[in-house]
């Protein structure tokens, strides 16, 4: 059977603290225009429409910036999720900043509510604040915890307003109600810059993370092999590739929360290919490549649409 892939264009930043991911969908699509590629031409696509001028409203909701808009967004993420998966398309969502991921995880689980999804978080952050906890108040930091349904109030520092509160409960169950994935199965690759509320999460919910130096370590295909057994029992998986999960050193700093010391691009292709491999996955995302930010020319979206490329081949080998 094969499997055709929709590209959902989900151009929204406002999870982000930082202006500019919106614009990490266009310079993919350069990144391949420039190098000769048709694949922008090759699938069907979908544009999202965005909220991206709730970037000039002012915070009332400080702990969690724009959060009526970033439910709104990934409501809208869900129902594109929802409508393709449906229609027996692979989504391939490409999105701006990280929080779209809890409309796509929502958007699969609207159309599966009775099935175990595994989440392969492929990013430099764990994305486990909740308003109560998070430093900066930036949703692309939370979306985890609202797929979890986990407030972490034993961590809580924040005085979270009665408004954010309902935002919040409503971020919660977008698509269907209530929690969208179990902590056991869901599993991180290249987890390093994280802060204490979520490493007390992590520790407590028992969250695996591939770090990068195990990964080199042990192998990448021990970890992957390892990794899917852990996600044995689910029946679906869907995987987040982050663009902060490379090392900004090494690769680029165009993306809004780079940190050092990630893996390489050949890398991520190898741990995507290998989970799709095992042929559960039926939905992947690639965010927050931010161009603005971009020190070498276009390189992070020219390295993404390396990622990109390798991995469709993969996908769209025919499954028997
Ligand atoms: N998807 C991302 N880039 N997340 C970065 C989150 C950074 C930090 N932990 C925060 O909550 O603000």
């Amino acid at each position: 059977m094969e499997r055709f892939i929709k590209l959902i264009k989900n151009r929204s930043d406002i999870g982000a603290g930082t202006r500019g991911s919106d614009l990490g969908i266009d310079a993919i699509e350069i990144a391949a225009i420039n190098r000769n590629s048709d694949y922008f031409n090759q699938f069907e696509f979908e544009d999202v429409k965005t909220h991206n001028e709730s970037i000039y409203d002012k915070n009332r909701n400080t702990f969690a910036k724009r959060i009526e808009h970033v439910v709104e967004q990934c409501t809208r993420v869900s129902y594109a999720v929802k409508h393709n998966l449906k229609e027996n398309y692979f989504p391939i969502v490409l999105s701006g900043d990280h929080s779209s991921a809890l409309g796509t995880i929502s958007g699969i689980k609207a159309v599966y509510p009775t099935k175990a999804v595994g989440v392969v978080w492929i990013d430099a952050h764990a994305d486990l604040h909740s308003p109560y906890t998070s430093p900066s108040g930036n949703i692309h930091g939370m979306p985890l915890s609202a797929a979890l349904g986990e407030d972490n109030l034993d961590c809580k520092v924040n005085e979270v307003s009665p408004e954010t509160v309902q935002h919040w409960e409503n971020m919660k169950n977008i698509g269907t109600s209530g929690t969208k994935i179990l902590p056991e199965n869901l599993i991180y690759f290249g987890v390093r810059d994280t802060e204490e509320a979520e490493d007390s999460q992590i520790e407590k919910l028992g969250i695996k993370n591939y770090k990068v130096d195990e990964v080199r370590y042990r192998g990448l295909q021990t970890c992957v092999a390892e990794a899917l057994s852990k996600l044995s029992n689910c029946d679906l998986i869907y995987i987040s590739f982050d663009v902060d999960s490379m090392d900004c050193d090494m690769i680029s700093y165009g993306t809004g929360t780079p940190v050092p010391k990630g893996f390489d691009q050949h890398e991520v292709i190898a741990i995507i290919n290998q989970i799709i491999k095992s042929k559960k996955v039926v939905c992947i995302e690639v965010v927050e490549v931010n161009p603005l930010l971009d020190t070498k020319g276009n390189k992070m979206a020219e390295t993404a649409f390396e990622v990109l490329e390798q991995i469709t081949s993969t996908i769209i080998l025919p499954i028997e």
